[in-house]
């Protein structure tokens, strides 16, 4: 059994009394421990797709399931407990707190995840990951002084500092020039291999799908390549 698997997935929006069909039937296994890609037009799908996966959206239709469990027949409050603890998400912008410094950011994150680890536990944990992502001597900077690839890097520590066993990006680098582009993909896939940690990403930039194990296209709802690489 997968660790992440969606099957059929569907997602229909209601215009007035039209109805259109956005996703039409997607099956997606994502490798565990692996980077898979999103890629495709723009208005294909893609971003509905991960909100759908992350469980911040509904299906119209379709199943997934992570580590054995029906996300999409969970009550609000087991989804929502999953989200917190399980999964990682990054987006196109940082969205950092801006009255929090670097190492505040990490601190909420440990505890809206409800980390089992002790305090101190919890502050070796931050050292070690900020030390990973280089930003340990900034660690009582606030947001604005930072740049935008270490804004991007702090949103990275932040999304994995729980271990969650999925991360959710968002065109994690679409703010960013291509060579701060390709630290922040660097950073994920060591991320990603040092914790095994399964990771969808979003992007329609081509250079990011050199750092991709897996790479799925979209057209017009459906899937038109999948392809381990
Ligand atoms: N709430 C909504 N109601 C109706 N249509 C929607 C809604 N949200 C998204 N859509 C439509 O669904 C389609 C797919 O959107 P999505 O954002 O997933 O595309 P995308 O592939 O991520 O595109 P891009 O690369 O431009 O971000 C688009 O045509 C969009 O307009």
């Amino acid at each position: 059994m997968s660790l992440f698997t969606m099957k059929n997935v569907q997602k229909t929006f209601a215009h007035e009394e039209v109805e259109e069909q956005i996703l039409k039937g997607i099956d997606i296994t994502l490798p565990e421990g692996k980077i898979t890609a999103l890629t495709g037009a723009s208005g294909s799908g893609k971003s509905i797709l991960l909100t759908i996966a992350a469980g911040l959206q509904t299906a119209s239709g379709g199943q997934i399931s992570f580590e054995q469990q029906e996300l999409t027949s969970m009550r609000n409050e087991e989804l929502r407990q999953i989200r917190a603890k399980q999964f990682g998400f990054i987006f196109q912008f940082a969205h950092l707190v801006p009255f929090l410094t670097v190492q505040e950011q990490l601190d909420l994150m440990l505890e809206t995840a409800e980390s089992p680890l002790s305090k101190q536990a919890q502050k070796k944990e931050i050292k070690q990951v900020l030390e990973l992502i280089d930003m340990w001597k900034r660690k009582d900077a606030y947001p604005a002084s930072l740049s935008g690839g270490e804004k991007q890097r702090v949103a990275v520590a932040r999304a994995i500092i729980h271990s969650p066993k999925v991360l959710f990006a968002d065109e994690p680098t679409a703010s960013l020039d291509s060579k701060r582009s390709e630290e922040v993909m660097q950073l994920i896939q060591k991320l990603s291999k040092e914790r095994n940690i399964t990771v969808l990403m979003v992007t329609h930039d081509t250079d990011m799908l050199q750092f991709a194990d897996h790479v799925v296209e979209m057209r017009d709802g459906k899937i038109v390549q999948d392809k381990i690489t």
